[in-house]
């Protein structure tokens, strides 16, 4: 509907769906930190760091009644993430992951198995009424991974439909074979949900692990020719590929290395100065450039999340 002069713009929204839990991360002398993280929470963070005021940035999962459920709601509010449509599971709690360090190098131990973000596809009116509304819904191969098999199914669905009505879908695949029952399903349900997305964005060294793809173009390729018209290969924060509308890919060489202290959320946060980048009208070269200077910030931070005021000088 056409709006009369001078009247504010409904604001645009991002909807972000997954699972966040507590993150327990290094904090130097044998100590640990408790924070909250989750890969498209960690999105959702940096997304609501870097876009203007008139950008929403909504959180969906499902938490429990637990004081860390609790705790973690605060957490998003109080960096101005949306978090109206979370809903509460009676049983269940948040999960807990573990970030080990090899040379700056993450791997993760998850307690997760019983999560109440496990069931957040069970309620498909509660997923819909979540998305409604939302300029863009952003999905990982991650939040395919906890779901049951009806929660996956109901979830493809929507993001189709969301697509058909003019939403864009983004998706991280985010390989974590640890969270699935075999390679094959993995593999499977990942390229189902990238089949429905407009913008993925892989990384090259869990793709060459797992769809065996030779090169980054070849990675760039394969989601192109499932649908997705942007296709963004990152790669550890070396150069990376790019294909557009089914172009053969391009590569966009990287500005620098850095030495990471802690790689967890490299590829969250690029995504995040990446789509952020897009939204506000930057070119996926220059998008690129923002994704990878938010990361390099992030690789020398232990956790997943920097706090919003470090980085004033990337907005
Ligand atoms: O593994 C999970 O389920 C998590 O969500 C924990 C981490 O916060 C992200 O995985 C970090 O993701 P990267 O940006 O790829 O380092």
């Amino acid at each position: 509907m056409p709006q009369p002069p001078g009247a504010a713009r409904p604001p645009k929204r991002i909807l972000s769906v997954g699972e966040c839990m507590v993150e327990m991360s290094h904090a130097g002398d044998g100590l640990w930190r408790q924070g909250f993280a989750g890969d498209t929470l960690n999105t959702a963070w940096y997304l609501r760091a870097l876009l203007p005021e008139d950008w929403a940035v909504d959180y969906f999962t499902v938490l429990g009644t637990d004081p860390l459920s609790e705790a973690m709601v605060r957490f998003m509010r109080d960096a101005g993430i949306g978090t109206g449509c979370i809903p509460r599971h009676p049983d269940r709690v948040a999960g807990l992951y573990m970030i080990s360090l090899k040379d700056g190098e993450r791997s993760f131990t998850y307690w997760r198995d019983r999560s109440a973000a496990r069931t957040l596809a069970d309620d498909t009116t509660q997923l819909q009424a979540a998305v409604e509304g939302a300029d863009l819904l952003y999905v990982s191969g991650i939040t395919m991974a906890i779901l049951n098999d009806d929660g996956r199914t109901t979830l493809l669905d929507r993001m189709a439909k969301s697509r058909a009505e003019g939403t864009r879908v983004a998706f991280d695949p985010n390989l974590r074979p640890k969270l699935w029952k075999d390679a094959a399903s993995m593999c499977r349900v990942i390229e189902e949900a990238a089949a429905r997305a407009d913008i993925v964005l892989p990384s090259h060294d869990d793709e060459a692990a797992h769809f065996g793809d030779a090169s980054l173009g070849e990675t760039a390729r394969r989601y192109a020719a499932l649908g997705a018209g942007e296709v963004l290969v990152k790669n550890g924060g070396g150069a990376m590929a790019l294909s557009l509308a089914g172009a053969a890919p391009v590569i966009l060489p990287a500005p620098g290395m850095v030495t990471p202290l802690d790689t967890t959320g490299a590829g969250d946060s690029f995504n995040a100065g990446y789509l952020a980048a897009r939204l506000t009208g930057c070119d996926p070269h220059q998008a690129m450039l923002r994704g990878h200077a938010l990361a390099a910030r992030v690789v020398r931070h232990f956790g997943a999340l920097m706090p919003h005021d470090r980085l004033d000088t990337l907005r």
